[in-house]
């Protein structure tokens, strides 16, 4: 079947078969907690349990670069968001993985990074060690570039790449798929015609302005993702054991606060149905994304304490921190349409059956437009040249206001402190050229999502306090501070400058949407409103990494304030959302954090190795001892629905489908077919 169960049940371990304790519990084996079980393992005396909520996906498609728009409902969870007042009270589709490699498994594959100032912000923000050159050795060990297996499409095209930014033997492969739709080229000029230049190398720090971004995808152009790099090599280990289909419930502390175990539930069982709790000797890491996380850590008597006393959890570490601070790229949708446009255009294979069939042809040898996988290219844009005689007023407008203003209500004078901290560094940010402030994707198509890399809003992942176990509550935030709405306005202004380039005049750009009537601030603003969504599935940011008088979640060394033993390895301990898609940087991240885990463990310092009774932090649950028993999984797989691939190639807009499927644009980003 599409699970290729057979595969699955030999490489799960079955819940009878767990250990009473194990050296490090990494909770949640997505993209980065096998990226740290993997690393953690390499030492044969340590045991290392990944305790996954979703299961494998072995669709044979989800490896082709074709599944990186399909976002398979089978591998997420299923969330909404709540109602956005700042983009006309729209709810949003709420992006988190829920399978065996995590966001890995299913996203664009896009894989870029941000600029360096994206990561000196953090270390500016009081976390040594995690400016870009203290990552860039991680951004390295976590990768390996290939050369494009098609030089007469680089030679085209004028990619160009720098490999001394780029490791050689790390697990995640990278390279340039063998095509690019040729309008691209003019693209490109285009921008340099509106002051945008070409980065050589956007990956050595310098992602702003125009640039070419490789895919993580083998030289076979297959999906290169945490779980065949960094799992599948490391499966036979015989210290290394994943457990799919389960939930952790909560982190179980000692009487000293150190953290000591969790209590995990089968996935599909009703709430307080049998639990088991496994013990951690040396550490537990949390690493189950920016949604859960601080959800796991509010169940366990971690976050507000308003909010924990409220739902009837004994506070274990009053840090209001945890599920605040949420950032991700809203996105709004501008469409042009190319009235003389270059031919092969992402829409041909739609117009014209020849091309199709030669597209067809062509992937025969993987090569041709479905080598690609989101696309390759770039604009990630400074305020100051989109904007360069309003960014100041921004700026100052954006230190005038009054903090508490725009930021949830929840926020105590400690996350006020911190949020000030943010603003003065996201301003300067603001006023660089050397820091994109917004990202346009371009691979041929006239329309694009604008996707605000650097907004001011902030949003929230709460536990509901009548049923903790339920999803929480996401409220984005989304536009709440008008900040953001000045720079998207500025954003659209400077699509329109780019579509009115010189060498842009061979395509024929007309405007669609906002519509040329449209020109006042007031009238830009209202289609701001209209055609934002909330999420490009970047979302990050709940456990930030901050000093706790500002609000912070963890150290710099990653572990969570006021209690021992626990950290956090995942996108919640960003502080700032880089410019940049996420993936790239939650390897580096996580490659980081497993360093960081095992030099404290050789140094005797925190977690220490004390045990003693654990105390529940609810009664809701009945723990049960693990047994030896061998039991098959009694977890529910989730039922199959046919996906069906979206005509069209790049960033075209809605896309069309093949019957008899359905089109369902998730966002403004991206669609797929039911
Ligand atoms: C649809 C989509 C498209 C994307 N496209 C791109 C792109 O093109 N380029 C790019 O750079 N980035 C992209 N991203 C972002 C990137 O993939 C993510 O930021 C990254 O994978 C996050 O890694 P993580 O380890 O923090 O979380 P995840 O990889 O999400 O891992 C969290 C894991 O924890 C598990 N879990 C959750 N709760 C529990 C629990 N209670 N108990 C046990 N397990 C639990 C989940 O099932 C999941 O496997 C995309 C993300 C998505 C979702």
């Amino acid at each position: 079947t599409y699970l290729g169960r057979d595969e699955l049940m030999r490489r799960q371990i079955d819940p009878g078969a767990l250990k009473a304790a194990y050296d490090y519990i990494v909770v949640g084996g997505g993209q980065s907690g096998l990226v740290i079980a993997n690393r953690l393992s390499e030492d044969a005396t340590k045991t290392v349990l990944v305790v996954e909520y979703g299961t494998f996906d072995d669709t044979p498609g989800q490896v082709e670069p074709s599944s990186a728009t399909n976002y398979p409902a089978r591998d997420l969870f299923n969330v909404t968001s709540v109602p956005q007042p700042g983009i006309g009270n729209k709810t949003g589709t709420v992006y988190a993985a829920a399978v065996v490699g995590g966001g890995s498994t299913i996203n664009g594959m896009l894989f870029d990074r941000g600029s360096a100032e994206d990561y000196d912000n953090w270390e500016k923000l009081g976390n040594a060690g995690w400016g870009f050159s203290g990552l860039l050795p991680y951004f390295k060990k976590s990768t390996r570039f290939n050369t494009p297996i098609d030089p007469a499409v680089v030679a085209d095209a004028n990619i160009t790449w720098d490999t001394s930014v780029y490791g050689t033997d790390g697990p995640v492969q990278v390279t340039y798929p063998p095509w690019v739709w040729p309008g691209t080229k003019i693209q490109f000029q285009a921008f340099n015609e509106v002051g945008v230049p070409t980065q050589v190398e956007a990956a050595a720090g310098k992602s702003y302005n125009a640039f070419w971004v490789p895919s993580n995808v083998d030289p076979n152009g297959r999906r290169s993702y945490a779980r065949n790099q960094y799992f599948d090599p490391a499966k036979s280990r015989p210290n290394l054991s994943l457990l799919v289909n389960y939930r952790v419930n909560e982190v179980l502390f000692s009487s000293a606060k150190r953290a000591q175990s969790v209590r995990i539930q089968a996935r599909g069982t009703a709430n307080g149905a049998a639990t088991i709790t496994v013990n951690a000797n040396t550490e537990i890491v949390l690493c189950a994304g920016w949604l859960h996380t601080p959800h796991i850590l509010q169940r366990s008597g971690v976050g507000p304490k308003a909010l924990l006393t409220a739902a009837g959890i004994p506070v274990i570490s009053d840090l209001p921190g945890v599920g605040s601070n949420l950032q991700d790229h809203p996105a709004a949708f501008i469409q042009f349409a190319y009235r003389t446009d270059v031919f092969p255009n992402p829409s041909s294979a739609q117009t014209n059956a020849t091309f199709a069939a030669w597209v067809q042809q062509q992937w025969t040898q993987r090569k041709g437009p479905l080598s690609v996988t989101t696309g390759n290219s770039l604009g990630t844009i400074p305020l100051t040249t989109m904007n360069p005689t309003g960014y100041q007023d921004i700026i100052t407008k954006a230190l005038a206001q009054t903090p508490a203003t725009y930021l949830p209500k929840t926020y105590t004078a400690e996350q006020l402190s911190g949020f000030v901290e943010q603003r003065k560094i996201l301003t300067a940010s603001y006023g660089s050229s050397t820091n994109g402030i917004f990202e346009i994707p371009f691979s041929g198509g006239a329309s694009t999502a604008l996707c605000l890399d650097k907004p001011m809003s902030r949003g929230t992942v709460t536990l509901r306090t009548t049923d903790r176990y339920a999803e929480p509550s996401i409220d984005y935030n989304t536009n709440i501070n008008p900040v953001d709405v000045d720079l998207t306005i500025s954003a659209a202004r400077f699509y329109r400058r780019w579509m009115a380039a010189p060498s842009m005049q061979q395509l024929g750009p007309t405007e669609q949407s906002p519509g040329t009537s449209l020109t006042t601030d007031a009238q830009l603003s209202t289609w701001v409103s209209s055609s934002m969504g909330s999420s490009t599935a970047h979302a990050c940011c709940t456990s930030a990494m901050m000093p706790q008088n500002l609000g912070g979640v963890v150290s710099p060394e990653l572990l969570v304030y006021g209690v021992t033993g626990l950290s956090v390895g995942d996108i919640s301990v960003i502080p700032l959302i880089p410019a940049t898609h996420t993936c790239a940087t939650v390897y580096a991240i996580a490659e980081k954090a497993a360093d960081l885990i095992k030099t404290r463990a050789a140094s005797g310092g925190d977690p220490g190795t004390t045990s003693s009774t654990p105390t529940s932090t609810t009664t809701s649950t009945t723990s049960q001892p693990p047994t030896t028993t061998t039991t098959t999984t009694t977890a529910p797989v989730p039922t199959q629905t046919h996906w069906g691939q979206c005509g069209g190639q790049g960033w075209q807009g809605p896309r069309v489908c093949a019957s008899p499927f359905t089109c369902q644009v998730l966002n403004p980003f991206y669609s797929q077919c039911l």
